[in-house]
């Protein structure tokens, strides 16, 4: 039986497919953006299409028989969702209640979703334990907050064993450095200082220099994104043996300010990085650092790549060997496949 991965061939999406497929997994695929990024899903058999579609996921959970679903597709830029918040709960709310619909038409029980820092808000206290109360500070996080609820629900009256990875930021590349981050337009901090080492930005712009921080601004946890693809690998096998739903924390335990971040990779890459301080970014709260605890006493995972440089010099080394993101297809390099 196979495993479902919706958003393979997004950041997380490729690097988790990656290694779910270096552990021998069957995998399907789904992404309504498979076509253009088929260079950054190195296996399994991979659809073209939108989860908003019943009829698309019809077809897919009646063309294969599917033991689990890994769910990271979403709109994902805490920016964006507070311009435009009912896209937001149109792909991320409605999107995952057709997931949902179709697993439960389908008879398929388990699912690891992808949830996020930013549904804790301002937290009350750091670092962020999971039983904190959640308070989401933009649009984004309330909808990641609204399908962890509708998947209690749907656990209660389906049956639906669910776990939700509440990642805080991700960062880095695969070790081969042939898969890695690649959005466009990008607006991660990391990839973004890449571009400026590598001369395709002039600078940074910090934003916001006076929050109640060690040096005012604004402080996150950073995870290597092959430390995620773990987690879920864990996770599904948890699932597969029974385990209880659960929602856990996927973060470092310790957090890095901006200007700190400047100063790594300024460090990995031998490059000043020029910056700026401009205006707080609406919806940004001011630190958000996990308490890694829970999902090491339960699940046994803990993150292996945990410095930052680390992780800088992993995303360095893609971005170095692959400055312009993934081949695009349509420069005739595309690799073999079916996408259907
Ligand atoms: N990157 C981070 O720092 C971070 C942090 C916390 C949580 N997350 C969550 O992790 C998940 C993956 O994040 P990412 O950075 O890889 O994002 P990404 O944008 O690179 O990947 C998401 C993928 O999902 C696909 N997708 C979106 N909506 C879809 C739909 N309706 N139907 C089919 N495909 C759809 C996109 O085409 C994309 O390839 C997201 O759910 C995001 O909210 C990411
Ligand atoms: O040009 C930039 C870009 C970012 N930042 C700052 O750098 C930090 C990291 O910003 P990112 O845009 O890289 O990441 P976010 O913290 O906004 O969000 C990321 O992590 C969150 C979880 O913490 C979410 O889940 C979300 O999907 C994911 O994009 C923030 O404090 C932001 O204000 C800048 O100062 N300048």
């Amino acid at each position: 039986m196979a495993v479902l991965i919706c958003g393979g061939a997004g950041y997380v999406g490729s690097h988790t497919s990656a290694l779910l497929f270096e552990k021998n997994e069957e995998l399907i695929i789904i992404d309504r953006m498979a076509r253009e990024r088929q260079n950054a899903v190195i296996g399994g058999k991979v659809y073209n299409g939108d989860l908003n579609n019943s009829e698309f996921l019809d077809k897919v959970f009646s063309e294969n028989e599917i033991e689990a679903v890994i769910h990271l597709a979403a709109s994902s830029l805490v920016g964006e969702s507070m311009s435009c918040p009912l896209d937001y709960y149109n792909n991320n709310v409605v999107g995952t209640l057709r997931l949902l619909e179709a697993m439960n038409r389908y008879h398929v029980d388990k699912i690891i979703f992808s949830s996020t820092a930013a549904i804790y808000g301002n937290p009350k206290s750091v670092p962020i334990k999971e039983s904190d109360g959640p308070s989401p500070t933009n649009p984004y996080g309330e909808t990641k907050l609204a399908i962890e609820r509708m998947l209690g629900w749907a656990e209660k009256a389906h049956g639906i064993k669910y776990v939700a990875l509440r990642y805080f930021n991700v960062s880095g590349a695969h070790d081969s450095g042939e898969i890695g981050e690649d959005h466009s337009p990008e607006t991660h901090l990391i990839p973004l200082m890449l571009q400026v080492a590598l001369g395709q930005r002039e600078k940074i712009v910090i934003f916001g220099d006076d929050y109640p921080t060690r040096d005012g601004s604004c402080i996150r946890d950073y995870v290597h994104v092959m430390d995620i693809a773990e987690a879920h690998y864990v996770a599904l096998n948890k699932l597969r043996s029974d385990g209880p739903s659960g929602i856990y924390n996927i973060g470092n335990g310790e957090g890095f300010t901006v200007k700190e971040v400047i100063d790594t990779v300024s460090k990995v890459t031998g490059k000043p990085i020029p910056f700026e301080i401009g205006a707080k970014r609406a919806g940004d709260p001011a630190v958000l650092v996990a308490s890694p605890i829970l999902i090491r006493n339960e699940l046994g995972w803990y993150p292996k790549r945990s410095t930052l440089l680390e992780m800088v010099e992993s995303a360095w080394e893609w971005h170095r060997r692959h400055p312009q993101g993934f081949p695009k297809i349509d420069q005739g390099i595309q690799k073999e496949g079916n996408v259907t």
